[in-house]
């Protein structure tokens, strides 16, 4: 029999994640809802089948340089990286989870921004539950380039079968009144793309690295999708 290493205490999510801001948010509920956690039980107690469905898969989409890279390692590693490397096609960590009791994992893919990759990149779109689009928040035209990705990546996709993020990175790079002036842009934009919106700092790890509400709310979304769909 296979028994895998338990989850580290930061994995385990039994509470419903907080969202951002409540004007670019996906759900604004405090709990699952009861036939989701009835579903979370009912698997836990009985792991049959269980295998098939475990991995949930979220792609991580952007222009060339916002942090995409830096965003997952602060996430899965805890680190960062001052100098950049640009990403070769693409890169993928698998973080484990256990929610609502039952484990779950999260593919985390982390794309390359740069044209020349598009191609190569743009293959491992497909099956995502999650899309998580990224711009740098010192730069506002790759905040414009936010509604792009999200349509190449939604094509690969089943109509209305992604829960889709926005993140803009760096914050430790602005000022406060910056700060608010480009959330507030990016909320609108994430309002239209009905999006939930995150404002995050890799290099400080600030609203990653002490809560994990971001990448929490991934697993939980696309768990609950799953729930529901296979229920
Ligand atoms: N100050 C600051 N710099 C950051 C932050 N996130 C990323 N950077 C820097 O931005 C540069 C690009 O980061 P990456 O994560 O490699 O960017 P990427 O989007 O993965 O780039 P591609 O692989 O080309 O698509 C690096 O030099 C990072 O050190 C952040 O939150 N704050």
């Amino acid at each position: 029999m296979h028994f895998s290493p338990p989850v580290s205490r930061d994995r385990i999510i039994s509470t419903f994640p907080k969202c951002y801001n409540p004007q670019a948010c996906l759900q604004m509920k405090d709990d699952w809802n009861t036939k989701a956690k009835m579903a979370c039980q009912d698997r836990a107690a009985h792991q049959q089948g269980f295998d098939r469905l475990k991995m949930s898969k979220a792609v991580v989409v952007g222009d060339l340089n916002v942090g995409k890279t830096c965003l997952i390692n602060r996430f899965c590693k805890d680190v960062f990286e001052r100098d950049y490397k640009a990403t070769i096609g693409v890169d993928f960590e698998i973080e484990r989870f256990e929610i609502s009791g039952l484990p779950c994992s999260l593919q985390i893919w982390d794309t390359a921004g740069q044209e020349k990759f598009k191609c190569i990149a743009s293959a491992y779109y497909r099956g995502a539950q999650v899309i998580i689009t990224v711009f740098d928040m010192a730069d506002i035209k790759s905040l414009e380039q936010t509604q792009q990705w999200l349509k190449e990546a939604l094509q690969e996709n089943e109509p209305d079968s992604c829960f889709v993020f926005m993140v803009g990175t760096k914050r430790d790079l602005l000022s406060a009144e910056e700060c608010q002036r480009t959330e507030s842009d990016a909320i609108k934009i994430a309002a239209e793309m009905n999006a939930e919106f995150w404002s995050v700092s890799s290099k400080t790890g600030e609203n990653i690295q002490d809560n994990v509400h971001l990448c929490k709310c991934c697993v939980v979304l696309s768990k609950l999708m799953w729930v529901c769909y296979f229920r």
